[in-house]
């Protein structure tokens, strides 16, 4: 994706970021920028910070110091209620899901619909529907509950839920994490497809080596408490350090240059 890298492109803008718990220093003077429209890559080793960094980005996690500069508003600057509205721009998919396990998905999707942009039932459960067949789902599984579905299938609706309010930044945290190859290959190009579709800036937390190559514009790699380095995929691939060697050079980076970019699927 060709992109400049002027301050009107840069959605998120994180600056000498610290974040310790305890003893624990997670993050020191850590740097990262998200641009629009971009899909980017957190990667690096378990226990890196990247779900730290994330949550600090979305307002979960209070960093020790640092500044996060969202939509060019410093977020430390902001009221709550301000804050509260910048945070309305994000969507978020959490490694788990976090669907409310009795409802059904449209009523899953539509509770952020009912409780911020304050629809009926009726409206709100019809947009839900929208957004559930947006991410590819059967309409008949609008009316299942998360327990009748396939893991790809509640991946999918709880992304439907992170789409809900028409978010312009989405972040998710290891999306295929738990699906087997060709659910991921399929949720990979869902990703990359709903970008396109709807103008998304994309914040993508992975290990997924098979996701970095068929979504990501860029890559940052988590390494010694900072972003060892960010960029394109040639450029970090080329990058003279040891975890990025393994990472990119080892026998499963090797298995994903061997196999080329993701053919087409069916999902799960
Ligand atoms: N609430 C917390 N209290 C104490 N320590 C925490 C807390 N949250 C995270 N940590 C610690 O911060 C470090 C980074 O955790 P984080 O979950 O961000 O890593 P990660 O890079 O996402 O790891 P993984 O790839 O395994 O998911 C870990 O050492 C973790 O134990």
């Amino acid at each position: 994706m060709k992109r400049q890298d002027s301050q009107q492109d840069v959605v998120i803008r994180v600056r000498d970021l610290c974040n310790r718990f305890g003893s624990n220093r997670v993050h020191e003077h850590l740097d990262i920028s998200l641009y629009r429209r971009e899909i980017l890559g957190v990667v690096g080793g378990s226990g890196t910070g990247k779900s730290v960094l994330l949550r600090s980005i979305v307002g979960l996690h209070q960093p020790d110091s640092g500044a996060i500069e969202v939509f060019g508003k410093e977020l430390e600057a902001l009221t709550q209620e301000q804050r509260s509205q910048v945070e309305r721009r994000f969507g978020v998919l959490f490694q788990s899901g976090a669907l409310f396990s009795s409802l059904t998905l449209q009523e899953n999707v539509a509770l952020p619909l009912i409780e911020h942009a304050r629809l009926s039932r009726e409206d709100a459960e019809h947009l839900a529907r929208v957004k559930l067949a947006l991410v590819g789902l059967p309409s008949h599984a609008s009316t299942m509950v998360p327990a009748q579905l396939s893991g790809g299938m509640v991946k999918r609706a709880s992304l439907a839920r992170a789409l809900a309010l028409d978010p312009e930044v989405l972040f998710l945290d290891e999306p295929t994490a738990g699906l087997d190859p060709i659910g991921a290959a399929a949720f990979d190009r869902l990703i990359v497809t709903l970008r396109d579709a709807l103008g998304l800036s994309v914040f993508l937390v992975t290990h997924d080596l098979d996701t970095l190559y068929s979504t990501c514009d860029r890559v940052a790699v988590l390494s010694e408490k900072r972003v060892l380095v960010a960029g394109p995929l040639e450029a970090v691939e080329a990058t003279d350090d040891p975890w990025i060697r393994d990472y990119f050079h080892g026998p499963r980076g090797r298995a994903v240059h061997r196999a080329g970019p993701a053919t087409d699927g069916a999902f799960e």
